[in-house]
Formats: structure tokens, sequence, C-alpha cells
């Protein structure tokens, strides 16, 4: 059994002062066992976000970092500077980077090697545009990305990755993408890791739905076979809908 993981992706929303509020209400509401709890936060918010939930089960991630350990980086962050102030998570390869921020399947790999050996658990994501989708590339697009991001990886390292499917059109536009379109894509991820893994390293990753999910929806999410949890934008930045995404991953 998987246990299921329920991540929030703040992007670039909250101060300090918000995340800290966040906190409050998050620590006094959480009363959910058994669903695995991040939030990635930007990373002015980091440090306070850690130190308000310490003591708790809800870990702290960070959204981006660079893959080299320090050097001359301007603007860059390194998985041991997340390291050292108690970041356990990092999202690498969001679309919204991938579109906006030029990353790229070889950069997701160099930054998935990174954190692993900081021992920070990355979540990377794959997804196909809406272009890409009516072209029938769907499973093409997922099985490059989740080849490129694993590259010369071991299984072991591969069991220890968390994978986000978000198909970018489901991003924040309200549109989510059927529970079960998204169980098919997910489980066309898993066998890819199969095919380069093997069995058991495919049946132990974690691979979340992302996309508009909402209390209202996470249910069917959860219910189907492959998916494991959700990456969550917009429905993560309250607590008490962020509260309910977690109660919701643990009704199945
Ligand atoms: O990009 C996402 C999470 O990483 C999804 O965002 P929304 O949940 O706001 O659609």
């Amino acid at each position: 059994m998987r246990t299921p993981i329920i991540a929030g992706n703040w992007k670039m929303f909250k101060t300090i002062a918000e995340a800290k509020a966040f906190a409050a209400e998050a620590k006094a509401g959480n009363n959910t066992s058994g669903v695995q709890k991040v939030i990635c936060a930007p990373f002015t918010a980091l440090a306070a976000l850690t130190e308000a939930l310490a003591g708790t089960d809800i870990a702290v991630g960070a959204q981006n970092m660079h893959f080299a350990e320090q050097g001359a980086y301007t603007g860059e962050v390194s998985a041991s500077m997340l390291k050292e102030i108690g970041v356990e998570y990092v999202i690498l390869g969001h679309s919204e980077r991938r579109q906006y921020f030029n990353e790229t399947d070889e950069t997701v790999n160099q930054k998935v090697v990174a954190a692993l050996a900081a021992d920070l658990v990355p979540i990377v994501c794959v997804g196909e545009s809406l272009e890409q989708r009516e072209a029938g590339e769907t499973a093409n697009v997922v099985r490059t990305q989740t080849e490129g991001a694993f590259a010369g990886l071991t299984a072991e390292q591969v069991a220890k990755a968390i994978i986000a499917y978000e198909p970018i059109w489901a991003i924040g536009t309200g549109k989510s993408s059927t529970a079960e379109d998204a169980n098919e894509t997910i489980a066309i991820i898993r066998s890819v890791v199969a095919e380069r893994f093997g069995q058991e390293t495919a049946e132990a990753v974690r691979i979340q739905y992302g996309g508009s999910v909402k209390p209202e929806n996470i249910a069917s999410y959860m219910a189907q076979p492959d998916i494991d949890g959700a990456l969550v934008g917009g429905a993560s930045l309250a607590a008490d809908s962020y509260l309910q995404l977690v109660a919701g991953a643990q009704q199945q």
C-alpha cells in the first residue's frame, strides 16, 4: 500500500506573515492521520514555515532549486541550503518553470540527482499541453519527461521520488481532468517506471495528480487505483481547504 500524499504548491503566493497564519490554522485543525502532508512555499517563507510547523506531521517543500552544490549562480538556491532550514521536499520541473524559466528534461534530471544526494524528496512534474493532448501525444510526452527526469538513476533512488502528473490545460483553469483519464495517464507513467526500473520500483513510487483539484473532487481521484495523492495549487492556499483535501485523501 502506498501512503497517500497531498502537497500544496503555493506558487508565488503568501508573505511570511501569511504563511505563519496558515501554519497556526493548519496546526489547530490537523487531525488526519495516514496521509503525508506537504506545503511547498516561496523561498522567503520556508524558514518561518518549518519553524511554525516543527513538531507536526506537516512537512515543508520548496518549488525549485539549483543543481549545483554552490557556485557563481546569482539568484539561485542549492539543495543543501534548503535542507539547512528544515525543508524536506522540492518540486522540480513544474510546467510553469518549463514554460517561463527554460527548465528542460536535462536540468530537471540534474536537479533530481542533486535533491536526492541532499536527502530531499523530489516531486517531479510531468504533463502534456492541450495541443499535445489533442494531437494524441500525451503518452509520448509523459514517457519522454519521465525517462528524462530519471535518466541515470538507480531503482532505489527512483522509488524515493514522487511524480506529479499535471496536464497543463488543467492547471489553474478549473478544467480538471476526469479521474479516469488522469488514472489512465498515471498508469502509463507507472509502466514507464516499470520498464526502466522494474516492477517493484513502479509499485513503490507515488504518483500524484495535479490540476484544479478541490475538496469537492479529491475523493474521485483518490478512488482510482494508480493515483496516490494530489499536487494542489489554488485550493491549498487556505488552511481549511488544504485540510479538507487531506481528509478526502484518507477516506479511501
Ligand atoms: O499547478 C498546480 C499544482 O502544482 C495545480 O494548480 P491548481 O490546483 O491551482 O490548478
